[in-house]
């Protein structure tokens, strides 16, 4: 599974666009992953959401992991979900979930990371690795350090999330990261496409340059 680029869709800074819009034109400029993370719609609705993304990801072989809602997960065919600290229990999840699924844990520390893999996630995500805007309880980032130390620490895929664009992609790759997940830096662009092909141009220079996955 590839993670280089995992696109979190968000209406709300996506320039007027629909999450199934946001994930097309991410796809089409090469994202590995779409996350569709929706806090205010109904259950139908974002089932609905889920339904046209899971068309656009099938059709674009991008993965389509759905954030919070193992049941829209399911109900919608998603590859994966992603749960953080404070949701469904990675056990219980499992126990629900069919054989290949994936599950995405967010992390703040070796401790939680490791307890992540441990229960089997699939990927952890240090989250928020720098400040961010677009999630108002993220808390400050946990830094380039704790990335390291979880990378060296854990042997499933460790991505970051929280504040990460053009400007510090590269630095976060250099830390050990195996891929990164942004909103910002793409639904918030004018041109998502390009957003994403600029993004992968620099992980993919930068995997090169420090002999990285
Ligand atoms: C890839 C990825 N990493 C972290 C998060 C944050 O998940 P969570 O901690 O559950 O917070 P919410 O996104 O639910 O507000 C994520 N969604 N995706
Ligand atoms: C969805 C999310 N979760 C976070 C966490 O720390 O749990 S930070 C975040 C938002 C990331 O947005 P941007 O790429 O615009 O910084
Ligand atoms: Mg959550």
């Amino acid at each position: 599974m590839a993670y280089d680029l995992y696109v979190v869709t968000d209406e709300a800074i996506g320039r007027g666009r629909t999450h199934a819009e946001l994930a097309r034109s991410a796809v089409a400029g090469g994202a590995d992953a779409i996350q569709l993370r929706d806090k205010t719609l109904s259950c139908r609705d974002l089932l609905a959401a889920a339904h046209e993304i899971r068309a656009v990801t099938s059709a674009g072989d991008a993965l389509f992991i759905v954030n919070d809602r193992l049941d829209v997960a399911l109900a919608a065919g998603a590859d994966g979900v992603h749960l953080g600290q404070s949701d469904l229990p990675l056990e219980s999840a499992r126990r629900i979930a069919p054989p290949g699924f994936i599950i995405g844990v967010s992390v703040g520390s070796v401790e939680e990371a490791a307890f992540a893999v441990a229960g089997g996630a699939d990927y952890v995500a240090l989250s928020p690795v720098f400040s961010t805007g677009s999630k108002e309880d993220a808390g400050s980032g946990y830094g380039l350090a704790v990335l390291a130390a979880i990378r060296s620490a854990v042997s499933v895929p460790v991505l970051a999330i929280g504040g990460i664009g053009c400007h510090n992609v590269g630095e976060v790759i250099a830390a050990g990261a195996d891929g990164v997940a942004v909103i910002s830096a793409v639904v918030g662009a004018s041109d998502v496409t390009a957003a994403v092909c600029g993004l992968k141009s620099l992980i993919a220079a930068a995997k090169e340059g420090g002999g990285r996955r």
